[in-house]
């Protein structure tokens, strides 16, 4: 049997307009023999047509206007008070990933210190949308407006910088996971650059230019030796496809530096964790698992050498993404064109003291009062890397960046969330 999908769009159009044309030439030899009725039943074959066109048109319109969740003059309204300004010298921010980890901690410290923030996301279901819900309704009740919508929708954007002349944008919307790249590798070709070059796009063509602050990330350094890893160190070897992307987006957002004056600054950050944290990572998973009394999986590098990573807590990283956004030089560019030439800029945002996964299980047990039950094996050949391990000196000298929480503190604060 036809599904509903195929009745209304068949496969072959051609055949079905060639066995429709045959089934009312019959018709027409059957029922018609005297020429003023063939002329009359022309007429309401043409009538029946055009109807059909511009029933076609309206539904085509119609399912372009319904379906957005955006638009309208309440829609603008909202956008416009939420981008306004409390303080002298403040900025207007346009967040995207908004209802995200990063996003609904850098939208709240941004509003708090009285600057504009519009928040955009989509709220997809990589993990669990009620968690991005509930950041949405904790921003809502701070005058944060979250925009729902892709980064995608070039239309959206460009209505977005049509309402608020935006001064910055903050760009952590993005496919996260290092090891989901390779059960869903087109989410961050989608995610991770189709839609930065569209946000780009809408940047370029806004008047004025906004500056641009994104997420890069620590996974670029891949199978980088060199400790600790530092700016200047080679990026041309990744381990993952989402790190891939993110070294694409650190030469794509050069080039639209280059061309049109734009003024970026990508941020690499190493392993954020804290409260309103993802729960696709580790140190989230690990917890619930082992407040369920649920086994935990622990990967282990080469040699049977512990992984390791700079896990950096949520509140450092706030403070380096609003430095970043305070010290962002302007663009340059205006209708399009380059007017000058614009800052670009890249930094590591991170703790600078890698600890090793079974010490992180450590940390947990101990905060949890729990044990965990610990299945350790080989690290899979998914993506990951053996350790990361932040120099901040860069961004200590130019943001005035300066992490002051250690692994041990951010667990207990981001526990003590859990338990709320
Ligand atoms: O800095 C980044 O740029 C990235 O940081 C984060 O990636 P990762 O450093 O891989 O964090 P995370 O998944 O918490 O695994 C932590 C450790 O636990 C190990 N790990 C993980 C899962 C598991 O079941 N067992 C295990 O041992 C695992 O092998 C690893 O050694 C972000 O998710 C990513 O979006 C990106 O932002």
């Amino acid at each position: 049997m036809p599904s509903l999908e195929e009745e209304l769009f068949p496969s072959t159009p051609g055949k079905f307009k060639i066995d429709r044309a045959h089934a009312i030439n019959r018709q027409f030899n059957r029922c018609f023999a005297s020429t003023s009725t063939m002329f009359l039943w022309a007429l309401f074959l043409i009538a029946l047509t055009a109807s059909y066109l511009s029933f076609q048109s309206f539904v085509d319109s119609g399912s372009r206007y319904f379906s957005a969740s955006w638009g309208g003059i309440q829609w603008e309204k909202q956008v416009r008070n939420s981008a306004q300004i409390h303080r002298s010298g403040g900025m207007s921010v346009l967040v995207t990933g908004a209802a995200g980890f990063v996003g609904s901690h850098v939208s709240l410290a941004l509003k708090r210190r009285g600057d504009g923030v519009v928040g955009l996301d989509n709220f997809n279901n990589y993990y669990d949308p009620s968690l991005k819900q509930a950041r949405k309704a904790l921003l809502n009740s701070h005058n944060v407006f979250i925009v729902e919508g892709d980064v995608n929708d070039a239309r959206l954007l460009a209505k977005l910088f049509d309402v608020v002349a935006f001064s910055h944008v903050m760009h952590l919307a993005a496919q996260a996971g290092v090891r989901y790249a390779m059960e869903n590798p087109h989410s961050y070709v989608h995610s991770n650059i189709a839609s930065l070059v569209t946000l780009l796009e809408a940047c370029k063509s806004a008047n004025p230019q906004p500056a641009i602050v994104w997420a890069s990330s620590s996974s670029v350094y891949g199978l980088n030796e060199k400790v600790p890893f530092s700016e200047s160190d080679q990026t041309d070897q990744p381990a993952s496809l989402y790190a891939a992307t993110k070294k694409a987006g650190e030469e794509i957002t050069h080039t639209y530096n280059h061309i049109y004056g734009l003024s970026v600054t990508g941020l690499r950050f190493f392993t954020v964790y804290g409260p309103w944290g993802r729960p696709d990572m580790a140190y989230f998973s690990f917890t619930r698992n082992i407040l369920q009394g649920k086994p935990i999986t622990i990967y282990r590098g080469k040699n049977g050498v512990d992984l390791a990573r700079d896990f950096t807590y949520i509140d450092d990283i706030v403070k380096g993404c609003v430095g970043s956004l305070d010290t962002a030089g302007k663009s340059t560019g205006s209708g399009g064109k380059k007017r000058g030439p614009a800052p670009y800029r890249v930094y590591n945002l991170g703790n600078t003291s890698p600890v090793t996964v079974p010490t992180l299980v450590g940390i947990l047990e101990r905060h949890l009062k729990m044990k965990a039950k610990k299945n350790v094996v080989d690290m899979p050949g998914n993506g990951d890397v053996p350790f990361t391990h932040a120099n901040i000196s860069l961004a200590r000298r130019e943001l005035g960046y300066k992490p002051t929480t250690d692994l041990q503190t951010g667990l207990k604060k981001f526990v003590r969330w859990g338990s709320l």
